[in-house]
Formats: C-alpha cells, structure tokens, sequence
C-alpha cells in the first residue's frame, strides 16, 4: 500500500505543477504569431492579414484533438521581475468523465460556508451553451485557450447587441477572464464578424480612437498579441499613470494580466519598495493600448500625454454602467492576504484591492481605513462576522488570523470594550518576606503581580538594571510550597544570586541556599540550587524528579535550540509548574531568538517553530532550505507576547522610580583562583599576622597580598565583561588598579574585536581628551577600559550607563569620583554601578573597610553615598578573629601617611615576573583564548527596542 502524501510532497507537485503550466503559457504567447488559422470559418481581411499572422488567432475548437484540459489562470511573474504579490493561481481542470457530464470544476477548494453561492470561476452546465453542453469540447488545452477567447468574443459581440456602449471583442491576455462568459455564452461558434473587426480597426466614430498611425515595434507587438480592444467590466480595477522624472509608474492593484503586460514591456522597472511598476515614455503608447483591451482594468491615462491611446467607451465603463444602473460585474481579480493584529483591540486586513471586499468592508460597524498605510482595521469583536463574509467571496482569500492569537485575545474577540487594558489583579504577597515585598519599588510589584496572574510563567524583560532579580525572589517566594528551587545563571553572577537570596529572603536559611561549583556538586542540595548554564549541561541526569520552580537569567543564551544549554534547558521548563526566564535582551537581533524562550513559557503556542518562522520570521524557501533570519509581523508578536507572557517596562518607563545610582556588589567566582595564586594569597595573609614579622615585612605581604588578589581576579573579570556584552550592553566602564590588569582586559577585548579604548597613567592629556570623545560618540558596544587613579577625574563618558569596578580601592572618594564619570550633567538614565568582589582575597578587606569609612563619612555630612543596603549581608567577611586582625592591619596601613603612594607605587610597578608562570596558571584558557566566543557574538547587538517598539 502505498502511503499517503505528505503535505510537503503535495506542495511541491503542486509548485511543479504550477510552473510546468506557466512554462506553456508562456510558449503559447511566444507561439502566437505563428499559429495560422486552419479550417477557421473566420475570414480574415486582407488588411488585417498584412499585420502578420499574429492577428489570426483564434481556431476552431472542433478541429482540436486531445482529452483532459487543465487550464490554469496563472500569476504570470518571474522571480527576475519582482513581482507584486505571492502566486495565487488558480487551476480549472476538465477531466474527460467531467466533460461529459458537462461539469468544470476549479482544482482550488472553495469556500463552503456559502453554498448557494457559485464562484464566477466555476463554470456548471447550467451555464454552458446546448452545443457544448452536448458535446463537451475535445481539445488541446492551447486550443481551448483559443477556444475561451473565441467565446469571449461571442459574448462581447453579443453585448454589442444589448448595450450601446459596448463595442470592443476579447484579446488573448483577457483569456481567464473571458472563460466564465465563453461559459455563458448561448451560442455556439459562429463566425468571426468581419465587418465588426473592420469597424474595430478604424477609427470610431462613437469618439473611441484605435490609433492607425504607424506604432512603435512594441506597440505593434503587444496590439497584435491584444487583437482588437475589450469593453470594460463595470467593476473592472482601477490604475492610474504618474509621471515620475523622464518615467512613468503604474499605480494600481495586482492584475495577473497587466503584470504579463508590463513584463513584455523593454522599459519595465519593478520597485520593490513601492510595489510599483514604472516604465520609459517610450512604452507609455503602447501600455495604454494593451490597457484597453484588458476588460478588468481600467488605466486612467497621464495627464498631458502625447500620444497616449483612450478609448473614452471603454475607460468610462464603469461610470456608464452605473449612470445606466446596468448590473455592475463582479471583479474577477483574485486577491489574497492576511489579518493581522495592530492593537489589543483591533486588527487590520492586509491585502490588496478587491471591489467586492471593499464593499463588505464598509459593512463593518467598527470599520476604519488607516490612510498612511491604506488599509482597513476593525475592532476584534467584528472579526468572526468580517470572515464568515469573506468566505462568501470566492476571489478572495483573506487569511485569518493565527489560533494562538485568537486564544489569546479570546476575551477580546467576545466584546472587546469588555478588556480595554490589561487587567492585572494585586498578588496577595503576605506569605513572602516582610523585607523583600516592602522592598519592591511600585513597578516591581506589578511585575510580580503580573507573573503571578500568569500563574508563575513568564519572560520579565525588564530593562538591564530595573532590579529583574529582586522581582524573580519574590516570584519564587510566592511559590516556596512547590520548592526546591533551580536557579540557572551565568557562572559569573552564581554567587551574586547566592547573595541577593541571602539579602531579600531572611527567611531562608543560608544552609538552604546551594552554589553548584563543580561537576561533581549535587545538583538537588539545597531548598535554593544554584548553578551555571553549563554545568547544568554536565548535571542533566540529576534533573529527575524535574524541578517544579525555575528561575532563568539572562535567558536568551537559550537562544540557539541546538546549544547543549539549550536542549538540557527547554525540556526541563517545558515540564516545571513555574518558569521565570529573566532577560534585559530578550532578543539581540531577530525574532528567531525568542521562539525557545516562548516555547519554554507555553509550549503550546508555536510547537512548530516553522509556523512561528512563517508569522514573524519572514520566512523565505531558499534553493537550500528555508531562512527565517529574517522578520515579519513585529508589531503583531509584540502584542501577543504582553498579553500572554512577557512583562517588559524600559528605564525611561520607570525613571522616576529609580534612583540616580543602582550599586550592585558582584561576588566573583572564587573558584577560579588557581592553586598557585590561592597559596600566594594565604602566605601573603599569615606574613601580615605572624607576630614575629617586622613592620616593613608586613607591608610587603600586604603588598603581595594587594597584588596577588589583582591577579587572581582576572579570569572571573573578563568572564564577567565578556558576558556583559553577550547580554547586550553596549557601552560601559571598566575601572582597574593594577596595570597587569588593565592589560589582561584590553588584549581580550582586543582578541574579541570589542571596540574599547584605554586611559591610565601612561596616557598623554591630548589623547586623554580624544580617546574620550572617541568613546563618546562612538556607536554599538564599547568599552572605556579606565586606570581608577589615572582616569578618575576631569573626565565625561556620559553617553555610557554602567561603571564596573574590576577592582576595589581603599579611598572611597577616588570611587565616587569614578563613578561620576558617568553620572554627571547630560546623564539622562539611572547610572549602574558593578564593584566586583572577589572571596579570598584582599576585597574581603577592602571592602568593608570602604563601607565603613563612607559610613563616617556619611555621618559627618560628607557624603550622600550610602553603600550599606546593598552589601548588607556581606558581614560574614571577617567573623574569624584572624580575618579581623588582617582588616586592622589594612585599616592603619591605609591611615596611615604614606601608605597610599606605597601601595600605588608597588601596583603601579607590579608584574608577575616569574609569575608570568603564575599567571598562565590563573587565567583560565577556557576563558581568555579558547573561549569559542565567536565573533558574531558581538555583531549582532541590535537594540531590542527596535523589536519591541516597531510600530
Ligand atoms: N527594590 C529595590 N530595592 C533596593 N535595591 C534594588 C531594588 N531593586 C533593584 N535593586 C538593586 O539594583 C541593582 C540592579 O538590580 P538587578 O541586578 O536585579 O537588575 P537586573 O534587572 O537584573 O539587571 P541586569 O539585567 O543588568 O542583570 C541591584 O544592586 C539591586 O540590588
């Protein structure tokens, strides 16, 4: 048994179809001047004969031989030509049984929702004349082509009969549209009246004017293609010509007839852009003629023209139809297009002109035709009346909108007026820590409110800064009952997460909270499991039972569905009650990049991404597949996504909520402290504490120590940066002490092809001002790679938003006033403020000892700056009495005189030396060569405000 098609095969035998035909069409036309009339009843006139054997096309159908006619009304365009529409063909296919039971059918499923409606393209017996109906035509599908077009001239030549204002017989490009009246046609095939043709090629004395002048070869052409000029349907589409330069354009709905005309044109141009055609003067004559013999098109000529070709009967048609109240004949044009979303309230047909639709249209109470984008859009609630009326018009298909939407905006379609804004009820929160939920600033809590109404599923997409992680304590929280929770993060920021628990949520034990450091950690420790995307990868097997609460941050490194990450990521999400992805870019660069998010959200909504990549990816079938880099429908998936699973409010949303600085101390990973360095940093502290030292051999370890923590930080900073600008942030600070690494963060950014410029001591006051300004205007991602004593002062970077403190220094006035680089005047944004701490090392010290003199500071009015709340829980740095004593060593060595140009000396001079053998050791490979950061890593920071706000 052989199995059924696949919808793919079906299509593509479908496509092969379409062109095989197209194929022959073609062939047909160029054949035309050949075919020469044989045993036709039709005498030409020897004047005609004398314009070549083009004009004698029409045949005898009698004398044609072959079975099964498949006629295609066929969109005649080819790539080359850009063309103004998709394919909309439409097949009519007579089988022979058919044929003998006198029945056409259209290959194309109709609608049914109307069944006593008949398209005009399907053509039934009752409409066929006796002698066809009786003996069903058996011919070569060119010649029933001919055959169409010889009844079409019947007809018209019987309407020549019936109204005055009709003179004109059919031409061969009107051939689809002259099918159904060869259909109604009464007689059968009488003779070509040669009298009428005489009357056709002179001049008209009812005012038409056929011009008999000599015509250009392309007029001459396309007339003989034409044959004699077609009366008009009253309903026919409606173009106009307008000059443009030494050209003229064509503006007028899509017409499959006119577009074979204009690509016979020499001087054819398409604009894409416009969907416009436009050609050289030189063609205007000849186009007009061609016009007038297309019965479904009316050209409204260029005002002033020479030479132009009117004919007064035939370009008035449809006012005349209507002056004399005759029925006005359907348009036969075929016209396809979408429905799309534009507002929570309504949507818009996106498709071209259709007399018949326009009409229903005007039908719609909550109509309204936007005349900047010249289309219509309704009100939701009207949407199910608009389609089932649609239905009813065969030449239309208007296709709806997708069923996710339509679910989504369930509510609205009922009776829109009923949800004029999104009504997000307030949480009842009282089960989350007093601390945290009095923290919240007024946007945060409806974040939460808004997570909770989706039933603890989201992607808050909240602007870099706005306090994502604050937001995502309390979403979890609310759901502590379901717990253990898995947070996944990036492995620069696991113990930042571990902190902002330990600060937000009191209630929770610190035992509870588990940092997964290694492959070897468990995974399921703690009531809080905290641990990097890639070790997630490596721990997989301990995902069951799955977690029923997970936090994602920084979500879009699930981006790539084919990334370890990713597949380990997406099934676990799929499968957990409550999903909080977290991201301040959702997507970089194209639409694409959200699918695994929103697919990790409601796996439901596109399960296939082809359908999502069809919508909004702009999708085009390449000779190699299909490339969805593209997008399509922004605006649409915008509206989709806030009404069903993203929250995102942007800083200037919220400026007058946040405060003019946000600092945040960033724990930098410990584990990467090479063995080596971690033993030079604990001989470093026993030397400070070892009583039998002298004063000056504890100053050195302090120095040592000072120097060593520097080294020991590089790898967790550049891993820190570089996902920084992984996470789009485009323009930031670097402060640093230590030359070694100043120099570590520039080779990488230079490795990186990250655009950065450098100022420390070594910098000349020209440069100094230059590199500023560099950095200043400069566009896209860059990063100001700055020394903290060097660059701290007289200096603007107030085009960036965030300052990193690679390292700490012991004077918080040099800190403030580098952090004032950027917050100064022509500081629109909150300004972010990153001090990277580092376990282990001299910021344990550092540290506290900086609190504690702004602290004094503070207290005696000399400073606004107040560092307390944000490192609150970071008093566990010095409980062991040693600890304490080497912070009562960093206190007097910095109070004391001297002691800070010391220190800045040995810092200033510090190299690893034999350390270089050290350092190979501390920077981690992985991280600062093998990493494979590609480099389009760093292309692609387009702003996702241009996604989200496309309208
Ligand atoms: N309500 C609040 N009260 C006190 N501090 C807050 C509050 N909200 C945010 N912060 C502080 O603001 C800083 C930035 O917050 P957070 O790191 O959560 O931002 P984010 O949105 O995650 O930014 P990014 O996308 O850059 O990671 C942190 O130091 C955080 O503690």
């Amino acid at each position: 048994m052989s199995l059924p098609l696949t919808e793919e095969q079906r299509k593509k035998i479908e496509e092969n179809r379409q062109k095989a035909l197209a194929r022959r069409a073609e062939k047909l036309l160029a054949g035309q001047h050949q075919n020469t009339v044989s045993g036709s009843s039709i005498a030409a006139k020897p004047s005609q004969s004398k314009q070549g054997p083009s004009r004698h096309l029409h045949q005898d159908p009698s004398k044609s031989g072959s079975h099964g006619v498949v006629f295609k009304q066929q969109n005649p365009r080819s790539s080359s030509d850009g063309d103004q529409r998709p394919q909309n063909s439409q097949s009519f296919q007579l089988s022979t049984s058919e044929q003998a039971k006198g029945t056409w059918q259209t290959q194309e499923e109709m609608p049914t929702a109307c069944p006593s409606h008949r398209p005009p393209n399907q053509v039934t017996l009752a409409g066929i004349s006796p002698p066809l109906a009786n003996s069903p035509p058996v011919v070569s599908s060119e010649q029933l082509w001919v055959y169409g077009l010889e009844q079409g001239q019947i007809q018209a030549s019987h309407k020549t009969k019936s109204t005055p204002f009709v003179n004109t017989t059919p031409e061969p490009l009107a051939r689809a549209k002259n099918f159904q009246e060869m259909a109604a046609s009464s007689s059968g095939q009488p003779p070509r009246d040669p009298e009428l043709e005489a009357r056709m090629a002179r001049p008209s004395t009812s005012g038409q004017n056929v011009s008999g002048s000599v015509m250009p070869r392309t007029e001459e052409r396309l007339q003989q293609k034409s044959g004699t000029p077609l009366h008009k349907a009253a309903g026919s589409q409606q173009g106009t010509c307008i000059k443009i330069g030494d050209r003229f354009q064509v503006k007028i709905g899509y017409n499959e007839e006119l577009v074979a005309v204009f690509k016979s044109l020499p001087s054819r141009r398409y604009d894409p852009a416009t969907k416009t055609w436009n050609f050289s003067m030189t063609d205007y004559g000849a186009l007009m003629k061609a016009a007038q013999h297309l019965q479904a098109v009316t050209l409204q000529p260029l005002e002033g023209a020479e030479g132009h070709v009117e004919s007064p009967s035939t370009s008035s048609s449809s006012r005349i139809a209507a002056q004399t109240c005759l029925p006005v004949a359907p348009s036969l044009a075929f016209v396809k297009g979408q429905c799309i979303l534009i507002s929570r309230a309504r949507f818009e047909a996106d498709i071209s002109y259709s007399e018949d639709l326009i009409a229903l249209f005007k039908q719609m109470d909550s109509r309204k035709y936007d005349v900047k984008t010249r289309k219509w859009n309704f009100l939701l609630e009207e949407y199910s009346k608009l389609m089932e009326r649609v239905r009813c018009l065969p030449q239309v298909q208007l296709d709806p909108l997708p069923k996710t939407l339509t679910l989504a905006f369930a509510a609205q379609l009922q009776k829109t007026s009923l949800c004029p804004v999104a009504d997000i009820p307030e949480a009842d929160l009282s089960k989350v820590d007093s601390k945290l939920v009095s923290s919240l600033l007024p946007f945060q809590r409806v974040g939460v409110n808004f997570a909770i109404a989706k039933r603890g599923r989201l992607l808050l997409a909240d602007d870099m800064g706005l306090g994502k992680t604050i937001q995502a304590i309390c979403i979890a929280a609310y759901y502590r009952k379901e717990w253990p929770l898995l947070v996944v993060v990036p492995s620069s920021v696991r113990f930042t997460w571990e902190q902002a628990f330990r600060q937000w949520l009191p209630s929770l034990s610190p035992d509870h909270i588990n940092v997964v450091v290694t492959g070897k950690d468990r995974l399921t420790a703690g009531l809080v499991n905290i641990v990097s995307f890639d070790l997630l990868s490596k721990l997989e097997k301990q995902l069951k039972p799955p977690f029923r609460v997970v936090i994602i941050d920084e979500s879009h490194f699930l981006k790539n569905i084919k990334t370890a990450r990713c597949r380990t990521a997406v099934p676990l999400l799929k499968v957990a009650k409550r999903v909080i992805l977290l991201s301040g870019t959702p997507a970089m660069s194209r639409p694409a990049e959200l699918y695994t998010q929103i697919l990790a959200v409601r796996p439901t909504f596109f399960p296939q991404f082809h359908a999502f990549g069809l919508r909004y990816c702009g999708a085009k079938r390449l000779p190699w597949g299909w490339d969805y880099s593209g997008s399509s429908n922004l605006g649409e998936l915008k509206l989709l996504l806030e009404e069903t699973v993203m929250l995102r409010r942007l800083k200037g949303d919220v400026l007058c909520q946040l405060p003019a600085k946000q600092r945040k101390m960033v724990v930098v990973a410990p584990g990467r402290i090479s063995a080596r360095t971690r033993a030079a940093l604990d001989a470093a502290a026993k030397e400070m504490t070892t009583k039998d030292s002298t004063k000056q051999q504890q100053k050195e370890a302090l120095i040592l120590f000072f120097n060593r923590t520097a080294e020991a930080k590089i790898p967790s900073v550049i891993e820190y940066i570089l996902d920084l600008l992984e996470s789009g942030r485009e323009k930031f600070l670097v402060f640093a002490h230590h030359k070694v690494v100043l120099d570590a963060v520039t080779n990488e950014l230079e490795r990186k092809r990250v655009k950065h410029i450098r100022i420390d001591g070594s910098t000349s006051s020209a440069d100094r001002e230059d590199l500023c300004q560099q950095f200043q205007l400069s566009e896209g991602p860059a990063v100001a790679v700055l020394s903290i004593t060097a660059a701290n002062m007289g200096l603007t970077f107030s085009s960036a938003d965030l300052v990193v403190f690679a390292e700490l220094f012991w004077n918080p006035g040099v800190l403030m006033q580098a952090e004032d680089r950027v917050h100064r005047i022509g500081q629109s944004s909150s300004v972010g403020i990153h001090y990277l701490v580092a376990r282990g090392t001299a910021d344990d010290y550092l540290w506290p000892l900086i609190q504690e003199k702004i602290k004094v500071l503070g207290e005696a009015g000399l400073s606004e700056t107040n560092f307390s709340e944000m490192t609150e829980a970071t008093d566990y740095f010095y409980k062991d009495p040693k600890q304490q004593k080497i912070y009562d060593f960093f206190q007097k060595s910095f109070e004391e005189d001297g002691g800070d140009m010391e220190l800045l000396e040995a810092a200033e001079s510090f190299d690893p030396g034999s350390g270089s053998q050290d350092m190979g050791d501390t920077l981690d490979e992985s991280t600062l060569t093998g990493s494979p950061l590609k480099r389009s890593r760093f292309e692609f920071f387009d702003n996702w405000d241009s996604f989200t706000s496309p309208l």
